[in-house]
């Protein structure tokens, strides 16, 4: 998918929604545990109950891979699912990945090729050659780790080097990456006081923002200090809109919870237009 699409869909739905699929089988209703893959049941209910609420989904992979081939067969079926009914649907593949050139690449066909995802999360620890094999295909977007919603971003992310800090250096190095305009990147909606000057560093890129809801960040100010004038923004909320039943009704509970925050979107754009 090109950003411009990405874009127009924004525009389209005023939302920009990414619903995590973070599905755990701890948590889902128990109804479904009879279902022959009630990891797939269950996301294909909340897909089919939120998709025109939202931009995007986000399954993250340890959630799949915790169940072994089970799992992966479960996440396989789930983005095949999207791309066959809602293929307007921006996806992402949060896998957290970064390696040697080589293994960069393998991991860039598992995600952009055998699953077919628009986008990865990745780790920039490992530098250019990490992240550069991700960025080499084409119509895809390789979003980065800048400044994570979690306590441990203060351990390293925030920490000067040479009077910066670390997390200013990633983006103003991975700036000068070849395809740079296919980076997106993570900041938590918990950090929404660092976005003014991530933004004078990167002023247009999309961030994916997880962290409102069940982490604290706030919607709004994520608004005021990171959106621009293509919005910019993917904001990403998991166990709040997924986990909002535990009984038949799950699925409907799940679109109010979307609702609520497309509505709270759409408020914003209109405020802003
Ligand atoms: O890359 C991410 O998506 C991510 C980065 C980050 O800084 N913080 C963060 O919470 N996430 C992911 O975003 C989702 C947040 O889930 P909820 O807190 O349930 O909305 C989880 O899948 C996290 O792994």
């Amino acid at each position: 998918m090109t950003t411009q699409e990405l874009v127009a869909q924004i525009r389209t739905k005023k939302s920009f929604l990414v619903v995590g699929l973070d599905t755990d089988l701890e948590k889902i209703p128990s109804h479904l545990l009879k279902e022959e893959d009630p990891i797939f049941a269950f996301n294909k209910a909340i897909i089919d109950a939120t998709h025109d609420l939202c931009v995007g989904y986000k399954p993250n992979i340890a959630f799949y891979e915790a169940y072994g081939i089970t799992g992966w067969k479960s996440l396989e079926k789930t983005i095949n699912y999207l791309n066959e009914h809602y293929p307007e649907q921006f996806t992402i593949a949060d896998a957290k990945r970064g390696d040697i050139g080589n293994t960069s690449t393998r991991y860039a066909k598992a995600f952009f090729e055998s699953l077919n995802f628009d986008s990865v999360t990745i780790a920039p620890y490992m530098g250019r050659d990490s992240v550069e094999p991700f960025l080499a295909f084409e119509d895809k977007h390789t979003i980065v780790l800048a400044l994570t919603s979690n306590q441990g971003a203060f351990d390293f992310q925030t920490q000067l080097i040479d009077g910066s800090e670390l997390y200013k250096k990633v983006l103003e190095t991975s700036k000068t990456y070849t395809n740079s305009d296919r980076l997106m990147y993570v900041v938590g909606a918990t950090k929404a006081e660092y976005l003014t000057d991530i933004r004078a560093i990167i002023p247009d890129a999309f961030l994916l923002v997880p962290g409102v809801g069940a982490q604290g960040g706030s919607l709004e100010e994520v608004c005021t200090y990171g959106m621009t004038k293509d919005v910019g923004l993917l904001v990403n909320s998991s166990r709040g809109i997924i986990y909002k039943s535990q009984d038949e009704d799950f699925a409907e509970a799940s679109r109010d919870a979307a609702k609520a925050m497309q509505q709270a979107m759409q408020r914003i754009l209109e405020d802003r237009s």
